[in-house]
């Protein structure tokens, strides 16, 4: 008798980034980039059910996103089956709580909890390396969305080195209503610091952000928060300027855009303090949300097996 799920649940966090170093495009159109991340508590939560072919509904947000090919979970499923020869299929049901094209890598944990979903839908049995050579194949920030808590991203972003992070830490979100294309922020980012191909110095990190970060104190690292992309998305939507301004006002340690914005994430000493600034943030009304989460929570991983047991 084998055990055979005939359901999957895996759940994968947003991110921020804490400290983001950009340098000048390459020939392919990727900018060589030095990260570190924290995975935060707002999930995306996959379904895998056997199915025949591919098929994705989408609950919370995003219930606007395609749900054909093009979409992240789907590209995801169909690249492991190409991968492993399966003739199974898979029906994806998604809830989604990170905000979409938020800067937060909503799509990016869609396609590695896809990843981890089919792969054990399917028996497949790729080892985490493998796993995650599929995800860079899928986006930059794919592979982080597999590790999850705090890690240093290098290349594309896509090179994950987990780095010793101490405590928890609070985080107040103002979440914009409208999303901003990350292309476009690159783009802007090049503009603005006249970059041509392979222009410039390779993108550093400060080792003072991973210092703060094994210290576990949140004014440490408050102190080390930096986004060489906040200017770009400052210019594309300048109101994100009156977000920075309220979350000075309401308090916060310190606040930055997260990735290529527009959400902001503002950091907190502890709950209640969160608790305050969030007040303050909404009563400013310069979000359409103001969450409070907390990081670093783990990368994508199974909730449930759902077992139908057959001869
Ligand atoms: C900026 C960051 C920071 O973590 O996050 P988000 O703000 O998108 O969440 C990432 O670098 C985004 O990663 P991700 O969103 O997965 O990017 P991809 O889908 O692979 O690429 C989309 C496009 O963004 C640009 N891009 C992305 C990553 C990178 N290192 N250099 C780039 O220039 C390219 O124009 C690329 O075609
Ligand atoms: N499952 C998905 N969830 C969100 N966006 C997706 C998904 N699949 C494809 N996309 C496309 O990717 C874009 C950016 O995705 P997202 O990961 O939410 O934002 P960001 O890159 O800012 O972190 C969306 O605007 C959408 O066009």
């Amino acid at each position: 008798m084998t055990a055979t799920p005939i359901a999957v649940q895996v759940r994968a966090p947003g991110k921020i980034n804490l400290a983001l170093r950009v340098g000048a495009p390459r020939p392919d159109g990727y900018h060589p980039i030095a990260t570190v991340f924290q995975a935060v508590s707002l999930y995306e939560d996959v379904v895998a059910t056997r199915a025949d072919g591919i098929s994705l509904e989408i609950h919370g947000r995003g219930e606007d996103l395609p749900v054909d090919a093009t979409n992240l979970a789907v590209r995801a499923a169909v690249l492991l089956c190409e991968t492993s020869g399966t003739r199974a299929g898979a029906h994806l049901s998604l809830t989604k709580q990170v905000p979409v094209a938020g800067g937060m890598a909503g799509g990016s944990a869609d396609a590695a909890a896809t990843l981890l979903a089919c792969d054990q839908l399917w028996g497949t049995g790729l080892s985490r390396d493998e796993l995650a050579e599929l995800a860079s194949e899928l986006g930059a920030d794919v592979p982080f969305a597999l590790t999850g808590m705090s890690a240093m991203g290098t290349g594309r972003g896509d090179l994950i080195t987990p780095v010793m992070s101490r405590g928890t830490y609070h985080w107040v979100l103002a979440v914009q209503d409208e999303g901003l294309s990350t292309p476009e922020v690159f783009r802007e980012y090049d503009q603005l610091q006249h970059l041509d191909l392979d222009d410039g110095p390779a993108p550093r990190l400060d080792d003072a952000v991973l210092a703060a970060l094994l210290s576990g104190d949140p004014i440490q690292l408050s102190r080390q928060l930096g986004n060489d992309l906040q200017e770009a998305a400052l210019e594309l939507r300048p109101e994100l300027g009156d977000v920075l301004a309220a979350a000075d006002r309401a308090g916060a340690l310190a606040a930055l855009v997260s990735g290529s914005g527009p959400t902001v994430a503002a950091l907190a000493l502890d709950h209640a303090h969160a608790v305050s600034v969030a007040g303050v943030m909404r009563a400013a009304e310069v979000a359409k949300e103001i969450l409070l989460v907390t990081g670093p929570v783990p990368g994508a991983r199974v909730l449930e097996h759902v077992h139908s047991r057959r001869p």
